[in-house]
């Protein structure tokens, strides 16, 4: 586990945390989670396809609530949402365009609307859509939704962004320019983010850490501290160290993908 600097807080402390889905047939999702996450930091978490990976997140972000255990958080936001989600889609309200989309967190806050409209126009900048604010998001394309969707998880102002496969609906290309801007806006706010991707490779170019879970119910497996500094390049994939590290991650997940898919 990441060892905090003495002067970093935790964002998040996970202590024991459970979660049982009751119902017809009670579903046992978490077991036993116990993590540390230091503020500013990026976390990636990575396991097979139903190990709980989203409910580990909603629970962060209190979307859901732990059978058992605690949640800590130690997020400074007054007025404002602690975290701030993005989903793989349906993340951008249709009947808004890109401008007032990306402005919704602080209309919801109460921020004036000069204020508002100032911070949308910088993170619609950020985000590569300048040009784009009266557009409706039928009229954009998927790679540039998500991007609304991530503009406005930044201009919410919260301090933890949790996001959920946010580019898992996208191609290749699209995802690769998507996982540069990610960071690039990432190091420029350093907020406490937590992803959860499918990808190895995403966790390994984006992360600080990645935590990989075992198949259901959902433990952690291990925690791998990435050690790729910053700012980042994208060009460390083609690094030999690159492809080791993904080996290693792939090698230790491939029992818990063939687990999964025994019980599924
Ligand atoms: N609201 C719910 N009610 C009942 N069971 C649920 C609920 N939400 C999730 N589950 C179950 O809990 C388990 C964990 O689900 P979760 O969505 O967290 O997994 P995941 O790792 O994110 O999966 P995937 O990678 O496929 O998205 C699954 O077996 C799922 O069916």
């Amino acid at each position: 586990m990441t060892q905090a600097p003495p002067t970093a807080r935790y964002a998040f402390e996970v202590e024991s945390v459970h979660k049982v889905f009751a119902g017809s047939q009670k579903v046992f999702a978490l077991d036993d989670i116990n993590l540390k996450l230091t503020e500013g930091s990026f976390t990636c978490i990575v396991g097979p396809s139903g190990c709980g990976k989203s409910t580990l997140l909603r629970i962060l972000g209190e979307l859901e609530t732990a059978t058992s255990g605690t949640v800590t958080r130690n997020l400074s936001a007054e007025g404002i949402p602690e975290s701030a989600f993005v989903f793989q889609e349906h993340g951008v309200f249709p009947w808004f365009n890109v401008l007032q989309n990306v402005a919704f967190g602080e209309h919801m806050a109460g921020v004036g609307k000069r204020e508002r409209t100032e911070h949308a126009r910088h993170w619609i900048a950020e985000a590569g859509l300048s040009g784009f604010e009266e557009s409706y998001p039928h009229q954009l394309s998927g790679g540039m939704r998500q991007r609304i969707a991530i503009a406005r998880a930044f201009a919410t102002g919260s301090p933890a962004l949790l996001m959920d496969e946010p580019l898992g609906a996208l191609d290749a290309q699209t995802r690769m320019l998507m996982q540069e801007q990610l960071v690039r806006l990432w190091e420029m706010e350093r907020k406490t983010v937590v992803l959860v991707t499918h990808s190895i490779e995403e966790a390994l170019l984006l992360g600080d850490q990645i935590v990989m879970m075992s198949a259901r119910p959902g433990r952690i497996k291990e925690i791998i501290d990435v050690p790729f500094g910053r700012p980042r390049s994208m060009e460390i994939e083609g690094t030999p160290e690159f492809a080791a590290m993904k080996q290693g991650i792939w090698d230790s997940l491939r029992d818990e993908v063939q687990a999964s898919l025994r019980y599924s």
